[in-house]
């Protein structure tokens, strides 16, 4: 994949700028804020009667807070009816928020209309998760590539039809396929096409609704790494949104854990892996099917949730997840934990979370729910949990209580040995390398670029 985009030169060319003047920012560099969420809602009304009165509504996302930084991949993810598709709409302005702030590269963009968003197509794309219905079957892809382009009234050097090609090629595909309809195409082509036409104008930030869940798995880390070499060569930000673990795992730089319309851990993914913290992080992780074959028959680790995801309409009071959590007890029913940071890089919204110390210890007794709930929660899975939070508090105790020595009291020895010690176990790769796909030539997901909603469907993902 990497090679044939070598061989494509993946460099986007300037194309020729329209008289609106469509760039609204400066570029960010790289580490810089791209995107910043504040207090992000969408309520999606219920109404019934004749008058359409109002008489409730989904709370599909009920406050978030978060930013995206220029480079990274910020990985989403959360069982389904958790408000990640609303999300990715939010951000990309496909949804008019109810509440809160949308903030691109410094700019408000929460309340923009069509005519104010449209310079922003270019730099904020989408792609769907359905490669079948995101494409339409009556256009070519030749038609279906260059719809930003005359759209955004932009002409690349050498015409569009050069562009397309070129784009066709950066995905993978075969230029000269530029007059074939999409039915032509396998699944995992069609999210190429896709692919192709978000990165037609060059954008700064791609939304992956489920990029690749639709996909056959033997298909899906081909897309993936599609996704993962574009990004490297052209500088591109992501958010990838999927209902599970292991598609984001391998390419998030930070991961955003979803439930019920909230965000209830955010953390980069390494501190994540090693150390997840909310309880309903350490279920979805335990999940993600074990790759170690020595593993494999670790059933007692799974974490069971009960039941699904309850209903956004009336969402549970106190902690959302305290109907399904084994640890709730009575302030995770009463009171709301709020998100914060418990670790450097690792914020979690939980009264009792894993891998900490207690924030709520005085509340000891179990709710009825939870003593449901850790029924399904191997025995050592519950040993696990208390030793290590009690780990973690007697290790902050201790901290606390002894003074840290001062830099000049430091012995020489003791000063050669950390750094040597510190060495190997730094430099050992935390995990193996996602196994590279073969570039098969027929494979692949489709993906669908935004600008005009006609051709919208699908959503999510990636790796
Ligand atoms: N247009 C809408 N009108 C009313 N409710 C909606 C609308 N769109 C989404 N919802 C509801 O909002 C909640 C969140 O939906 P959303 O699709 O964002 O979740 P999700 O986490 O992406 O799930 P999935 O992975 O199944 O797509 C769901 O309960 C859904 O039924």
């Amino acid at each position: 994949m990497s090679e044939k985009a070598k061989d494509a030169e993946v460099t986007i060319p300037a194309q020729a700028q329209d008289e609106g003047g469509a760039t609204l920012t400066k570029d960010a560099a790289p580490g810089d804020v791209l995107l910043k969420v504040t207090g992000l809602q969408k309520h999606f009304p219920i109404r019934k009667g004749l008058l359409q009165r109002q008489v409730g509504a989904v709370r599909a996302v009920d406050g978030l807070d978060f930013e995206v930084r220029s480079g990274e991949t910020l990985g989403v993810v959360g069982e389904s009816g958790c408000g990640k598709s609303t999300m990715g709409r939010l951000i990309t302005r496909l949804l008019e928020p109810t509440a809160g702030k949308v903030e691109f590269q410094g700019k408000d963009i929460t309340h923009l209309g069509v005519g104010g968003m449209r310079p922003m197509r270019r730099d904020v794309q989408m792609i769907f998760q359905d490669p079948y219905s995101s494409l339409n079957p009556r256009h070519t892809v030749g038609t279906i590539i260059s719809a930003p382009f005359k759209l955004q009234g932009v002409t690349p050097e050498g015409g569009v039809k050069k562009e397309v090609q070129r784009l066709l090629s950066v995905v993978g595909l075969n230029p000269e396929h530029y007059n074939r309809y999409p039915h032509e195409f396998s699944g995992g082509q069609r999210q190429r096409i896709g692919i192709a036409r978000a990165l037609a104008l060059n954008p700064k930030l791609v939304v992956a609704d489920e990029p690749v869940s639709a996909l056959d798995v033997s298909i899906q880390a081909q897309v993936v790494n599609l996704l993962d070499d574009l990004q490297q060569e052209l500088g591109l930000t992501y958010v990838i949104i999927a209902h599970d673990l292991s598609v984001v795992r391998h390419v998030s730089d930070r991961i955003a854990v979803m439930y019920l319309g909230k965000i209830v851990e955010l953390a980069d993914r390494d501190s994540l892996y090693k150390a997840p913290m909310h309880p309903y992080t350490k279920a979805l992780m335990s999940a993600v099917p074990i790759p170690d074959p020595k593993r494999r028959n670790v059933k007692s680790e799974r974490i069971l949730l009960k039941g699904d995801v309850p209903s956004p309409i009336a969402p549970p009071s106190g902690c959302r997840f305290h109907t399904r959590c084994w640890k709730a007890t009575e302030i995770c029913k009463t009171t709301e934990p709020p998100l914060v940071e418990l670790k450097p890089g690792q914020q979690v919204a939980c009264h009792h979370p894993e891998n900490f110390e207690d924030q709520a210890p005085q509340d000891t007794v179990l709710l009825s729910v939870a003593k449901e709930a850790a029924a399904l929660v191997a025995d050592e899975v519950l040993a696990e949990s208390a030793e290590t939070s009690a780990a973690v508090a007697a290790e902050l105790e201790t901290t606390e209580e002894t003074p840290e020595p001062a830099a000049e009291t430091t012995t020489e020895p003791a000063e050669e040995a950390a750094p040597e010690e510190a060495a190997p176990e730094e430099a050992a790769p935390e995990e193996a390398a996602p196994e590279e796909a073969a570039a098969e030539e027929a494979s692949e997901t489709v993906a669908v670029d935004e600008s005009d909603s006609s051709e919208e469907s699908g959503s999510d993902s990636k790796k």
